[in-house]
């Protein structure tokens, strides 16, 4: 798989910064060029809370971080990098600039993207010595959460580049999406603008405030955005007739004053004040790093909402987050062999603020996805991995006995381990402690039944021998341990 091995960020503000968290916390070494005299600061509060959103994202294990260095010269920056990533202010002479420096720093194999909102490649490239490899790679606030990365080619950029950008993105969990052709605004802000202008026209004319026009967008057709687009959406309200119902129904309100789209708002500072004002009313109480961690749990909550889609094979971003977890595994090194004389650890939490609930405690059902991930980490240890599952047999869980013994809180470090009891042929039968690494208490235990099965002809059968093989010496060595205190309980309750 192509992969960045050294990253260079060149501007290091909201955007840059956000970029240079993406490619830390996939493991990349990353130099930033900023001349602010507050860049540490700010990158360093941009990373802390992007470290925070990928402890909610994801239990898969990331990799180490890479480095995040400062350089104080545009060539210390890009030296043995091979992405470049150019955030520096929208003016296109100042990016133009840039990015030819750029080229004649860096390495001529370097791949150089940027973050234009909507300048075209071509106009950036036109100095470069080595135009091929420069192209747009726009990315979405907070570039270390929102996956999309638009690219766009300008008239001397390579295909393959492109093609070449859309790979190396892939392995930081990211989707590049290659446009066939340039275009100002590229399709992103092309919709957001047309949204934007129609927004800036309903506040001046007393149509409704911010607040209220957020609220349209946040409870209806936002919440449909982020998980069909728009197409898709349409085709759904044409009922059972589809698209073409869609288009006979409403085509004909194009042509009706429904949009005041080519006309452009004044923004005087009459109109600037009045939103200014009305969004301090709305959302000035918090502070900017505050709405940045609301914002980041609720995206981590979309996109875990949508790795269970359709029935569980993942859709849109939530899809791509099951692509990047199950990288994230095949890339983590082998565990070291686990000590067979005692039960095996299997898997580290950390109860973050989606998993808390109006009792202040880690709420009932995130007990319960520990032991599942705990019981995931089990089949990859023997070698059930997907490889095995596409091939077509998995373990299935058909019962299990959980008991709560203690509170978790918020931030608590928690940890899992396994003890295999007597199976035999196609039954897995195991008993998981959940652990609080504070003192090492024991705030919960599950007993879980596990049956082999081939999905294909959906019934049980027994594992196949490469797992036999893993599986049988672990349930030897457990075999001489002391029963558990707790397994074979069932609910008892006094009559
Ligand atoms: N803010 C947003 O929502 C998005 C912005 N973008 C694009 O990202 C780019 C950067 O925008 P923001 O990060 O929002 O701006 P920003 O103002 O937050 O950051 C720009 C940074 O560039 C630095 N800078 C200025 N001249 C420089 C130079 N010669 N060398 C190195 N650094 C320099 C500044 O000190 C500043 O920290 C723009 O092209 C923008 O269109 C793309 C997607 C979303
Ligand atoms: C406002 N903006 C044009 C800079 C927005 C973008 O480019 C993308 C985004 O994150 O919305």
């Amino acid at each position: 798989m192509s992969r960045i091995q050294k990253a260079a960020c060149i501007g290091g503000g909201v955007i840059g910064g956000a970029w240079a968290a993406r490619f830390v916390l996939a493991g990349i070494d990353t130099t930033i060029l900023d001349p602010h005299p507050e860049a540490e600061r700010i990158i360093g509060e941009v990373l802390a809370n992007a470290e925070r959103a990928y402890e909610m994202l994801t239990m898969a294990p990331l990799p180490p971080k890479g480095k995040l260095s400062y350089a104080a010269s545009l060539a210390e920056a890009v030296a043995g990098a091979d992405w470049i990533q150019e955030s520096v202010p929208e003016r296109v002479d100042l990016k133009r600039g840039v990015i030819t420096q750029i080229d004649a720093a860096a390495d001529p194999k370097a791949l150089i993207g940027s973050s234009t909102s909507g300048i075209l490649p071509t106009d950036l490239q036109r100095d470069m010595k080595h135009p091929e490899r420069m192209f747009v790679a726009h990315p979405y606030n907070p570039v270390y959460l929102l996956p999309l990365a638009e690219l766009v080619g300008g008239e001397k950029t390579s295909r393959a580049v492109l093609e070449d950008a859309k790979a190396k993105l892939a392995p930081i969990g990211m989707k590049g999406v290659i446009l066939n052709k340039e275009i100002e605004g590229f399709v992103g802000d092309r919709l957001l603008e047309a949204l934007w202008r129609e927004a800036l026209w309903l506040i001046k004319d007393d149509i409704c405030d911010t607040e209220t026009l957020d609220d349209v967008i946040r409870y209806s057709f936002g919440m449909r955005w982020a998980q069909m687009g728009l197409f898709e959406t349409y085709r759904i309200a044409g009922g059972e007739a589809g698209m073409r119902h869609f288009l006979a129904q409403f085509g004909p309100c194009l042509s009706w004053p429904w949009t005041k789209l080519t006309d452009v708002v004044d923004l005087n500072d009459e109109l600037v004040d009045k939103i200014a004002g009305q969004s301090d009313a709305q959302s000035g109480a918090r502070g900017i790093r505050d709405l940045e961690r609301i914002r980041d749990q609720n995206l981590v909550g979309i996109m875990q909402a949508l790795k269970a889609g359709d029935a569980g094979q993942g859709w849109g971003s939530g899809k791509l987050l099951a692509d990047f977890e199950a990288h994230l595994w095949s890339s983590a090194p082998a565990p070291a062999a686990a000590d067979v004389t005692k039960p095996i650890k299997l898997a580290d939490f950390r109860v973050h603020p989606s998993w808390v609930d109006y009792n202040g405690h880690m709420t009932e059902y995130r007990y319960s996805q520990c032991f599942a991930d705990s019981s995931d980490a089990l089949l990859r240890l023997i070698g059930v991995d997907m490889d095995y599952v596409s091939a077509g047999h998995s373990y299935y869980t058909v019962e299990n006995h959980l008991r709560l013994l203690d509170e978790c809180k918020l931030g608590d470090a928690l940890s899992v381990d396994v003890q295999l009891l007597p199976s035999d042929g196609k039954k897995l039968h195991s008993f998981f402690w959940l652990r609080r690494a504070s003192d090492n208490a024991v705030v919960a235990t599950c007993e879980h039944l596990m049956l082999h099965v081939s999905s294909a002809e959906g019934k049980t059968v027994p594992p196949l021998p490469a797992i036999l093989s893993e599986l049988e010496p672990l349930l030897a060595a457990h075999a001489r341990l002391p029963l558990p205190e707790g397994a074979g309980r069932h609910v008892g309750q006094k009559r």
